[in-house]
């Protein structure tokens, strides 16, 4: 499969005449092949409406025709073969191993939407029969929950493939009966060009209707934030920054109809070391931590960025073997120069706040690779200075060392919303433990014992979300089967003849 730098606009390719972006290996800085036509206001237009269009005819496909079309998607995909895996890594620099356990991710998450919609559970019916001999008389009433209409999509720098063109917002988004209109990331543009053709080829083979997929490239914000204000976009998926989420947020919400935005945004992860836990295995959990840290050169919206601790010999031998592990890691091949510049500036602030010890740093770094770092302060100075709180995106780490396990519930108090929380326990930590766990439900989407927020699982039973700023909808996740719920709304049918009602909802 060619890269020719075009825009995918429903069936239809052609070369983008809106500004060109370039794109480079992020190991080197050195420019790769192909340039990238910008999508003009007019491109933007005629994909978002092709999309509505397509909206009502896909909407009610069968579900089996449907599910077909999802799989159809996935083997699309993985039938570009290695050409994909090569871009993929000369583009964001992940290693090899790493994408093409993202590539099966990508595909188990599109054939894993296909069961849920075959299976046909998330319409959720209801039949609620009439009663007419009540007073007031009951009506009959019947609900399905039905797609919201076109949904725009921004892939995300760090999970080209799980996260972006064919990621978790397209999949739950197509399976929900949605099409898609996908704003590629400027850093792997090459990369959304081969999986936007293999979800284009999939509609095509399996006559699903034209403008149910398309893909547009912006060289700056402009056609990103037209697609989002476009009033036949009814909702977006997001990952990324927190300053872009809610740039789209604010676009969202100043339109004549605002719409849900569904960002994910920025987490430090917290980990907190309980008592007994540390005393038992602290060297063992500092090790595993120090691996969780820099998985990916710790550009993962689960890194766990934050540890809470009490002092003592175990958060010592904790500190002890995270250090030694840390002090081994090579420098990292980051997703962009951008990133790495912010990385670099986000540990810079940690090295001079006087209130920070640097414990460790990783093999050095560059303009491309990331070296990884740990630091270590006092709640104190933690509750004190909201800057500690800011997610550095990439394998840096600060440990919270508090007095008593009073201290670290004062801590626990002062985070903002998170994704995840890691507790690591023994037995005898369970009562600490309990007492904690009503405020941690409120703190994140996910709790988790005994490891690391890294490496997701995508399952029924999966949150990939949590309270603001962890995403812009605390209600949501964007990982797992429940993620198609956000692009669902529903209808109920009252007193509605048995001709006049969807086929599902008869009889
Ligand atoms: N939490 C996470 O999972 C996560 C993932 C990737 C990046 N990040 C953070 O984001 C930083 C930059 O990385 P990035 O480029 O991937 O994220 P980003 O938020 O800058 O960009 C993500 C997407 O949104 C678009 N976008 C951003 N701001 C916009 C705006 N104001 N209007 C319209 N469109 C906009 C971009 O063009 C891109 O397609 C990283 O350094 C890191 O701090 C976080
Ligand atoms: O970066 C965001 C997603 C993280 C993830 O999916 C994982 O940890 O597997």
């Amino acid at each position: 499969m060619k890269i020719t730098g075009e825009l995918l606009i429903g069936n239809q390719t052609r070369m983008g005449e809106n500004g060109t972006l370039t794109c480079v290996e992020a190991a080197t800085g050195k420019a790769l092949s192909g340039a990238f036509g910008g999508a003009s206001a007019a491109d933007l237009d005629e994909a978002v409406r092709l999309a509505w269009q397509a909206f009502f005819a896909y909407r009610e496909t069968a579900l089996a025709d449907r599910a077909a079309f999802l799989e159809k998607a996935a083997a699309n995909i993985l039938a570009i073969g290695d050409p994909l895996i090569e871009r993929a890594m000369a583009e964001s620099g992940l290693p090899r191993a790493r994408l093409e356990g993202e590539r099966m991710r990508t595909v188990n998450q599109l054939r894993l939407f296909a069961g849920v919609v075959r299976e046909g559970a998330f319409q959720d019916l209801r039949f609620d029969p009439a009663d007419a001999a009540r007073t007031p008389p009951k009506p009959d009433l019947r609900l399905r929950k039905v797609g919201l209409g076109p949904v725009a999509v921004f892939g995300a720098s760090n999970f080209p493939l799980a996260f972006s063109v064919a990621g978790g917002d397209t999949a739950s988004a197509l399976a929900a009966g949605c099409p898609v209109v996908v704003k590629a990331h400027p850093a792997h543009p090459g990369t959304s060009e081969l999986v936007a053709r293999a979800v284009q080829q999939a509609v095509i083979d399996c006559g699903m209707p034209a403008g149910t997929f398309s893909m547009l490239h912006d060289t700056g914000y402009e056609i990103g934030s037209a697609l989002v204000a476009h009033p036949l976009i009814r909702a977006v998926g997001f990952t990324g920054s927190r300053r872009g989420g809610l740039a789209l947020v604010d676009i969202a919400a100043k339109r004549d109809m605002p719409i849900p935005v569904y960002a994910e945004m920025s987490a430090i992860n917290p980990v907190l070391l309980f008592p007994e836990a540390l005393k038992a295995r602290g060297g063992k959990i500092g090790a595993a931590f120090a691996a969780s840290l820099t998985l990916g050169a710790g550009q993962f919206c689960t890194n766990p960025g934050l540890i809470l601790a009490v002092e003592g010999e175990g958060l010592e031998a904790f500190k002890a073997s995270a250090v030694e592990a840390l002090k081994a890691i090579p420098a990292q091949t980051m997703l962009t120069s951008g990133i790495c510049k912010a990385y670099r500036e986000g540990v810079a602030k940690l090295v001079g706040h006087s209130d920070v010890t640097k414990l460790a740093e990783g093999q050095e770094g560059d303009d491309y690779h990331g070296q990884a770092a740990l630091f270590e302060t006092t709640a104190t100075s933690f509750l004190k200075d909201k800057s500690l709180h800011d997610e550095v995106f990439g394998g840096a780490g600060l440990i919270v060392k508090c007095r008593d396990m009073a201290e670290l519930e004062t801590v626990v108090d002062g985070i903002e919303g998170q994704l995840t929380v890691a507790l690591h326990i023994d037995e005898a930590d369970y009562p600490a433990a309990a007492k904690l766990l009503p405020k941690l439900e409120m703190l994140a989407g996910r709790l988790l014992v005994n490891g690391f927020g890294t490496g997701v699982e995508v399952s029924p039973a999966m949150v990939h979300g949590g309270p603001y700023p962890a995403t812009s909808d605390v209600r949501s996740t964007s990982v797992g089967t429940l993620a198609i719920d956000r692009f669902l709304r529903p209808v109920s049918y009252q007193d509605m003849p048995a001709d006049l009602l969807p086929d599902a909802l008869r009889g």
